[in-house]
């Protein structure tokens, strides 16, 4: 293992990483971290060797991200290595550009337009039909015999396709860039912490896209690092072609995104949705970290440090408010989406941030707004064609308007990505039908039960189709991106939360006053004041009251709070009607929950309606 001066530099500034980092330059690592299990795939055996890297997360502004290189010529695929999988036709590859570099050929390209946000010049794209996930287009390939074939939850998320399929769309997706003159190779990491970390290169076509993942991902800062860069994952993203025999090949559409775990590859065509390339690789992760040893949690939430240490995650479906609550001026930020949780404690797997813009206002969401400056990415944002000033209030174009940007851009962000184990989780559940409290205290089989039903509503725009806010129930708050069963998260986090005596809640980040199209969304202001109350730890101090239908501890009251929105049925012009619809989602929770009824080690549903 090669102790770089950024790990070094680590040594001194955390002490229990970088023992760790230190035994694993010194003895055989994956006696350690990754045991094999019986059968490991060639995926998984290059993971269990692949911890030889150290990331600087110290990375505070655009410059320190300049690794770039510019390969020329009829060997250029094979300098970068992409031969090995087949494209050899284009003479220039642009690896790993720097901000400025991706800036000129976004421009040059004619990928969309420079706009003029309030806190500096950023890049605005317009992704054209696909503005948000398509979830009934994402493939996993069951290769039978294998590990994944045995351990993937088949389902309608983790939809089923054969080997001969995949290496037929792996080959077109080839085949498209042997017909281009220059490409562009990312090279990247997903997983802040060294033991579990991954590398991952996408290639693409548009130097947006390459925006989009330099923004996301955790970005290599050292030339060296890119030297001997075998990635244990490639993403080939053919995103301007259509598979016109999707039929033949039992697809859904000419639109698809497939993952070949075996192979350690995807390839995506028809959708230039920029959320594609990193909840893709986020189901990837839900595959793997469980499997490693020890087996670690890969959660849907974000995650936040007080002065104190004191670690927070918020779990959520997308749209329910992970980014924007996690972004709190008086705590750092350590992740806004994606975050493992091991054996010392959470860590980020990305470099960066993909905030909803509607309705973005810098009064509501002040962190988002200021981190809209250059190098930021906006999508499907409507721009002002005179001005070029960006309108987020206007939603012509979809309600899943986007940024993404470098972590680096929210002031105060925690540095190292990485931070012990959470005091506080708070599930946030975004009500469309206007029953549930602004905050509820878990048990700790009350919070097992409440993340494996996972309530909540889709909002509209995030997943196609979807047009407006829709009750549902997303076991772990991300089922489109879980891809081993459901009990298994649960079980590991069952473990986490007694072994640390983590407090749970759940916040209703959506409905109240009545159902969506009766009532009104919570404000941003209450779900803050009441996680303050969480994070302040004030609350332990309310009063409760026992919800009659869903067994849970409500406060009374809480300071900035008026008791009247703590009672939710009060902010209802009809109590009577709150009651039935609050009776008629404790029968949705129990029908729903039947199906974890004797699965997992532990039955929960005693803990719920
Ligand atoms: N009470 C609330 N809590 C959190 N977000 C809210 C609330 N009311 C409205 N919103 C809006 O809902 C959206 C939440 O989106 P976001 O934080 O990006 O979700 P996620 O990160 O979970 O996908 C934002 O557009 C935010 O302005
Ligand atoms: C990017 C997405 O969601 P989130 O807001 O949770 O990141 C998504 O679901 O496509
Ligand atoms: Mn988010």
């Amino acid at each position: 293992m090669i102790i770089t001066s950024l790990a070094t530099r680590r040594l001194g500034l955390q002490g229990a990483k970088a023992t760790v980092m230190c035994s694993l330059s010194t003895t055989t690592q994956s006696s350690i971290y990754w045991t094999s299990p019986s059968k490991k795939s060639p995926l998984q055996k290059a993971l269990n060797t692949a911890t030889t890297l150290d990331i600087d997360h110290d990375v505070e502004s655009r410059d320190s991200y300049n690794v770039s290189q510019t390969l020329q010529g009829t060997d250029a695929c094979a300098k970068v290595g992409i031969d090995k999988i087949g494209i050899t036709n284009p003479t220039t590859i642009y690896r790993n550009m720097n901000y400025k570099q991706i800036f000129e050929h976004e421009q040059a390209n004619s990928e969309g337009d420079v706009a003029k946000a309030e806190y500096g010049d950023t890049f605005a794209v317009s992704t054209g039909k696909f503005t948000g996930r398509s979830p009934k287009d994402k493939f996993v390939v069951f290769n039978p015999g294998t590990q994944s074939a045995e351990n993937m939850d088949w389902n309608d998320v983790n939809l089923k396709t054969t080997p001969e399929v995949f290496d037929e769309l792996n080959e077109k997706a080839v085949n498209y860039f042997n017909t281009l003159d220059k490409a562009y190779v990312f090279d990247c990491y997903v997983g802040a912490s060294p033991h579990s970390r991954k590398k991952i290169r996408f290639i693409h076509e548009m130097a947006w896209q390459q925006h989009f993942c330099t923004n996301m991902f955790i970005r290599p800062v050292d030339p060296e690092e890119l030297d001997d860069f075998e990635p244990d994952f490639t993403v080939i993203n053919a995103c301007a072609e259509k598979v016109e025999d999707w039929e033949r090949h039992g697809l859904n559409s000419e639109t698809a995104v497939v993952f070949n775990i075996e192979k350690g590859k995807a390839v995506i065509f028809g959708t230039w949705y920029g959320g594609e390339n990193k909840k893709g690789i986020f189901s990837l992760m839900n595959y793997l970290l469980p499997l490693s040893d020890p087996p670690q949690l890969p959660m849907h939430c974000s995650a936040n440090v007080g002065k104190d240490d004191d670690v927070c995650l918020f779990f959520g479906l997308s749209g329910t408010g992970k980014t924007t609550l996690s972004a709190d001026p008086h705590r750092s930020l350590i992740g806004d989406d994606e975050h493992g949780w091991d054996e010392e404690g959470v860590y980020n797997f990305e470099g960066g941030c993909y905030a909803k813009t509607i309705n973005l206002s810098e009064e509501t969401e002040p962190d988002i707004y200021r981190a809209i400056h250059t190098d930021a990415l906006l999508e499907n944002v409507m721009i002002d064609p005179n001005s070029k000033i960006p309108d987020y209030s206007d939603t012509s174009m979809t309600e899943n308007g986007r940024v993404s940007y470098p972590i680096f851009h929210i002031d105060g962000y925690h540095k190292e990505q990485m931070a012990g184990h959470p005091k506080n989780i708070i599930f946030l559940s975004a009500d469309a039908f206007g029953v549930l409290p602004p905050v509820a205290k878990l048990s700790s089989g009350e919070a097992m039960y409440h993340f494996l039903s996972g309530y909540t509503a889709k909002v509209a725009g995030t997943e196609r189709g979807v047009k407006e806010p829709s009750a549902t129930f997303s076991t772990c708050f991300g089922a489109a991106f879980m891809t081993l069963h459901p009990t298994v998260y649960a079980d590991l986090l069952q473990k986490k939360l007694d072994t640390h005596g983590t407090n749970c809640y759940l916040v209703n980040s959506g409905w109240a006053g009545g159902p969506y199209g009766e009532g009104e969304r919570m404000s941003i202001k209450t779900t803050r004041t009441c996680i303050d109350a969480i994070l302040d730890g004030s609350i332990e101090n309310a009063d409760f009251r026992r919800d009659p239908i869903f067994g849970f501890n409500v406060p009374v009251s809480l300071d900035g709070v008026k008791p009247e929105v703590l009672d939710i049925r009060s902010t209802w012009s009809s109590p009577e009607a709150y009651d039935q619809q609050a009776k008629k989602l404790g029968e949705m929770y129990t029908e729903n929950f039947k199906q974890y009824e004797g699965k997992g080690s532990i039955d929960y549903t005693k803990f719920g309606p």
